[in-house]
């Protein structure tokens, strides 16, 4: 049993509903926000949740703000859940110092290092908290869960499917970073929350994962815009391609002229994802 969350405030959106909610999260040592679009169907029957991991900087309320997925959500008949990107307010030295650490940047792993260890435990909040509290104070179904996200978030995603195989029967991601161990953001997150060791690091590199799973993943959908300024030097998608075709995991990775790397981009594609999460969730 866990305590129910306190609603903050609600609105109705395409026969639905959004909330906005707070809790007290063991895992991440205090008060974590999240969001929650239910579709008008979970007024009749427990309806699939698909989780949304969202970029750095970015808080429990952009996707739901921002994305566009709340019409066809509501079509569809799945529950949204938005989260926080990092506890807030653990008043460790530098956690406001820049926006790709620390605050907003929580880069969804369990920190081992000091002061970190102690509350930015954001992997097992996603995988295991979090999807508690929902399946016990919300119309949710346990075994119909999905996971997507965008950039560090769509890195969240491909890592939690990996780390969690049969756990989730859709995965996507829009610009994810898909290799994090070889890039500046990941590079710099991994050593402040992980350490030296980059043996460690592998455990939250998706294409490292890819490259040693024993199962595959449903099979994934990734969207990335031509017109990214993050593409060459923080998200690399080729080498998400050449991880998955060297081991037979099915991929779609679409390239678009022009998009850039914010929600213009990702509401583009949104409805696309959706029915992608929708016709594995409601099979
Ligand atoms: N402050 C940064 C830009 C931060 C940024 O672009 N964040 C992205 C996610 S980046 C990877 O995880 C985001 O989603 N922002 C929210 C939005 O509404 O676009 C800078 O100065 O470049």
């Amino acid at each position: 049993m866990t305590a129910a969350p306190t609603l903050l405030s609600q609105h109705s959106c395409f026969d639905g509903t959004v909330g906005f909610y707070k809790h007290v999260s063991e895992a991440c040592g205090g008060d974590m926000r999240f969001g929650v679009f239910v579709p008008p169907q979970a007024r009749e029957r427990k309806v699939p949740v698909l989780y949304y991991l969202a970029g750095l900087t970015c808080t429990e309320d952009t996707f739901l703000i921002k994305g566009g997925a709340q019409r066809v959500a509501s079509e569809l008949g799945v529950m949204l859940v938005a989260l926080d990107t990092s506890p807030r307010g653990a008043g460790y030295a530098g956690e406001d110092a820049s926006w790709d650490f620390g605050v907003g940047a929580g880069f969804y792993l369990d920190a081992t290092q000091a002061p970190w260890s102690a509350r930015y435990r954001m992997g097992t909040y996603v995988t295991r908290e979090l999807p508690a509290l929902i399946a016990e104070h919300f119309p949710a179904r346990e075994d119909r869960e999905g996971i997507f996200g965008h950039s560090m978030g769509g890195h969240g995603a491909l890592v939690c499917a990996l780390r969690n195989p049969g756990r989730y029967r859709s995965v996507s991601a829009f610009a994810p970073i898909v290799a994090p161990m070889r890039v500046p953001w990941g590079q710099k997150a991994f050593k402040g929350y992980l350490g030296e060791d980059t043996a460690t690091w592998r455990e939250y590199d998706a294409t490292e994962l890819i490259r040693s799973a024993k199962t595959r993943l449903p099979p994934l959908l990734v969207d990335q815009g031509t017109g990214d300024k993050f593409l060459q030097e923080q998200l690399k998608p080729e080498l998400l391609k050449e991880a998955c075709e060297a081991t037979g995991q099915p991929l779609t990775l679409r390239i678009h002229d022009g998009y850039d790397h914010g929600y213009y981009f990702i509401s583009t594609f949104m409805e696309d994802h959706l029915r992608h999460h929708a016709a594995a969730l409601n099979a």
